[in-house]
């Protein structure tokens, strides 16, 4: 089967500092995969190099078919006068604005968007007005509309309640259930340890990658940060824990699937 993506040993340097080493991982349709890192740990960077916004230094990435993005923020001024629905059919057409006669086809088809994302209630709302988690939901329908292979999200649980975020999550499990791959950067990998099939853990600009067992292991981690990590299983959860000769006492909190 054709991957959804393929990224092959990327570097990346930006202001003169290796932000990414020889990263590669591969993600089949369909696959539901958490970016995990700590702030500044290149996440970001990882998804702008996968869309083609920034260029490597080395290595190569594939695309199997069209990609959605969903940024960390929104691009539009918050107070802009735009409705729910009207952000999502821009999508059909990047960032053209004004459709006075939308054509019935593509009425129908921002619908579909609008339920699949259980947007409906609040589809002629402004933006603006709307909860984070309700534009979360926008923006997915936005960057879904069309048909993409592999949708990125960067942090789309930032912000959001740990029911929002649930219901973000299951949404993109429904996705990913449709046959396409989904990708999402996270800082605390906690709330998506259920959902997840695979992981992509970025620690010291380079990334371990496979399913999340294989990868959350005090072998696997200490081998990417360069120095002893303790994975710690308590109680249903993960402590991932720098030991004595961590530099950064990196501590991160996580519960097990
Ligand atoms: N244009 C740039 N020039 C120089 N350094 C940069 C530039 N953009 C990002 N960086 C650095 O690259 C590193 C990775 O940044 P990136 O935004 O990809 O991390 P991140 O994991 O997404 O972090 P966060 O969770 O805080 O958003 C950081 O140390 C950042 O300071």
């Amino acid at each position: 089967m054709t991957p959804a993506l393929n990224v092959e040993g990327i570097s990346v340097a930006l202001g003169g500092r290796e932000v990414l080493r020889d990263v590669g991982f591969s993600l089949a349709p369909g696959a539901f995969c958490g970016l995990i890192g700590a702030n500044g740990s290149g996440k970001t960077t990882l998804l702008r190099t996968i869309l083609g916004f920034t260029a490597p230094s080395a290595g190569r990435v594939t695309l199997g078919g069209a990609v959605g993005y969903v940024p960390q923020k929104l691009q539009l001024d918050p107070d802009m006068p735009i409705r729910a629905r009207d952000f999502v059919e821009l999508g059909l057409n990047g960032h053209r604005f004004g459709f006075p006669f939308p054509s019935r086809a593509r009425r129908a088809r921002v619908e579909e968007l609008l339920s699949a994302v259980d947007a409906k209630t609040f589809a002629d709302q402004r933006i603006g007005e709307l909860s984070g988690g309700q534009q979360q939901r926008v923006l997915i329908a936005h960057a879904l509309i069309r048909e993409p292979k592999l949708l990125l999200l960067d942090e789309p649980l930032a912000n959001l309640d740990l029911r929002a975020a649930a219901e973000i999550i299951a949404l993109l499990k429904r996705v990913a259930a449709q046959g396409v791959a989904v990708l999402i950067s996270a800082h605390d990998m906690n709330p998506l340890l259920r959902a997840m099939d695979r992981i992509v853990y970025l620690a010291n600009g380079r990334a371990a990658s496979g399913k999340t067992q294989d990868v959350v292991r005090t072998e696997v981690l200490s081998a990417l940060y360069g120095y002893h990590i303790d994975v710690i299983r308590v109680h249903e959860r993960i402590l991932v824990v720098a030991g004595e000769h961590g530099a950064h006492g990196h501590e991160h909190v996580a519960a097990i699937p």
